[in-house]
């Protein structure tokens, strides 16, 4: 990996401070999905180690709570600053072991990275309020106090950006964490934790361990010091964590599955469009929650838009994300070949034509061409489930109603896309999708600022922005009486 640092790769688990084997000494290999060449090995943990590191997070939140929000931001700008300086190696860790592009790495750990910087700032503001009471001699004051200890479970596509997204707001409030990172990415991770010390973020209130997933799931959720837990993955363990939650009625944040519609009306600035497609579609090899799953297009531009489409994904290069001219990573393992494959092979099979790619890239591997689809019809897999890959499948429409029928058509509500220059439209179309998030004229919206979130069966919460810190924090309220 050549890393100017090399001591930010990490092969043990951060709990309380110190870096700790699993009890029994057991491990977990990480692979390259470029080439399933082996990285590293982390240990494998379980329930025991789970529990001292839930212990660690209690014992620790004591004194972080009761510091200055001041004084947390101060720690928490400079693990900003520390994850901006590594920003290279940290990223060659991400591509090892996630495949995405180097520059994309890059970019993940700046966005990342922007997490903490926000929450930094937010830390100085978690105000409350002084209300009205009914009667004149009495005042209400609201406290906005830190929900005590929490605990995120993360997944591969995102390895740094959704640990940040909970970390940032947590350490901000007052609260500590005890996070599980993805077995195939648990690198970035832990380099990320070796920085929190060096930030100086105390021991015990930054905690990741890693390994057998329903145990440590269990126990994070099962344990009543827990008071809190944030899972981003698929849909189906987002159901049985919060299932799992319930009987220690934690509060729970969740933010699941997409099947993210890209409408393109027939007054949409067509190149525009195109360019939004491409990142919307193909960030990450296709592997993001808010990745456009269906392209909708207006009959009268269909066939302008998939022309200038195809050239587009043409231009695409596949390979090893280490490689500097690289766009396209692999895919993070066989199962997700399989189910592009899957997706591939159904929709082709009742009906739908293939205009670009159509299988394994000549690399082999996990390389897949990017593919584009037309004709597909909600008759196929593709229309309601999740592809996670890099394949474009093209939907037509022939009115703005027919649009918007076809978008909501899903149990998902995550994000949804849409190209127009019609004023009118732009709103009648924003305020009818049903998701939590509406790109316009832009295929990119994640970002710190705007509050990352989704309705239907793709979570609960709200991530980033002035109101992701609410998601750890809980109301006091203090009614003074004989004023
Ligand atoms: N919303 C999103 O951003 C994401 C959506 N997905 C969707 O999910 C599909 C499958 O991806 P997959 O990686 O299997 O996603 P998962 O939901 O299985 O994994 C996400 C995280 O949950 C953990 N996990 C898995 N099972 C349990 C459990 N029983 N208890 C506690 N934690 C658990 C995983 O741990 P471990 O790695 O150790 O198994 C990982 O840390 C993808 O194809 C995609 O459609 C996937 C990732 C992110
Ligand atoms: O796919 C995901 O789960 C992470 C969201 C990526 C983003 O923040 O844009």
């Amino acid at each position: 990996m050549q890393l100017d640092d090399p001591t930010l790769l990490r092969e043990h688990a951060l709990i309380d401070g110190l870096w700790q084997s699993a009890d029994d000494g057991a491990t977990l290999a990480v692979h390259n999905p470029a080439d399933n060449s082996p990285v590293a090995m982390v240990p494998c943990m379980g329930v025991a180690e789970t529990q001292r590191a839930i212990f660690a997070a209690q014992a620790a939140q004591i004194e972080w709570r009761a510091r200055s929000g001041k004084e947390r931001s101060i720690v928490l700008r400079r693990w900003f600053d520390l994850l901006m300086q590594h920003q290279t190696d940290l990223a060659k860790i991400m591509t090892a072991e996630q495949g995405k592009p180097l520059a994309e790495a890059k970019g993940e750990i700046a966005y990342a990275a922007s997490f903490i910087e926000w929450f930094a700032e937010e830390a100085k503001r978690l105000d409350g309020h002084v209300l009205q009471h009914p009667q004149a001699d009495k005042r209400i004051l609201v406290l906005r106090q830190a929900i005590g200890v929490t605990a995120a479970i993360t997944p591969w596509n995102f390895p740094a950006a959704m640990i940040a997204r909970k970390a940032g707001p947590a350490l901000a409030a007052g609260c500590s964490m005890v996070i599980k990172p993805a077995s195939q990415t648990p690198l970035t991770a832990l380099a990320m934790a070796e920085l929190s010390l060096r930030a100086g973020i105390p021991a015990g209130v930054f905690n990741v361990i890693t390994g057998k997933a329903s145990e440590i799931g269990g126990e994070l959720t099962r344990n009543p010091i827990v008071r809190k837990l944030s899972f981003t993955g698929s849909t189906a363990v987002g159901k049985a964590l919060m299932a799992q939650c319930a009987d220690t009625i934690k509060k729970v944040s969740l933010e699941l599955g997409g099947n993210a519609p890209f409408i393109v009306f027939e007054d949409a600035d067509l190149d525009a469009a195109v360019a939004g497609a491409m990142i919307a579609k193909f960030r990450n090899a296709g592997q993001t929650c808010v990745c456009a799953n269906r392209i909708l297009v207006h009959d009268a531009v269909y066939d302008e838009f998939s022309h200038k489409l195809r050239v587009a994904m043409q231009a695409l290069k596949v390979g090893n994300g280490m490689d500097s001219d690289v766009m396209l990573g692999p895919l993070i393992d066989d199962k997700a070949i399989a189910k592009v494959q899957e997706h591939l092979s159904d929709a082709l099979e009742h009906g739908a034509q293939l205009l670009l790619g159509g299988g394994l890239d000549a690399l082999g591997g996990r390389f897949f061409q990017p593919t584009l689809l037309s004709h597909v019809t909600t008759a196929m897999k593709i229309a309601h489930e999740e592809t996670f890959g890099p394949v474009a499948p093209l939907f037509r429409f022939y009115h703005e109603r027919e649009a918007i029928d076809l978008a909501n058509h899903t149990e998902f509500g995550l994000a949804a896309y849409f190209y127009s220059r019609d004023i009118g439209r732009i709103f009648r179309v924003a305020e009818a999708l049903e998701s939590g998030m509406v790109g316009i004229n832009t295929g990119l919206i994640s970002n710190e600022v705007g509050p990352f979130g989704g309705i239907k069966q793709s979570g609960l919460g709200r991530e980033g922005s002035r109101f992701g810190i609410d998601d750890y924090v809980e109301l006091k309220y203090l009614c003074v009486a004989g004023l």
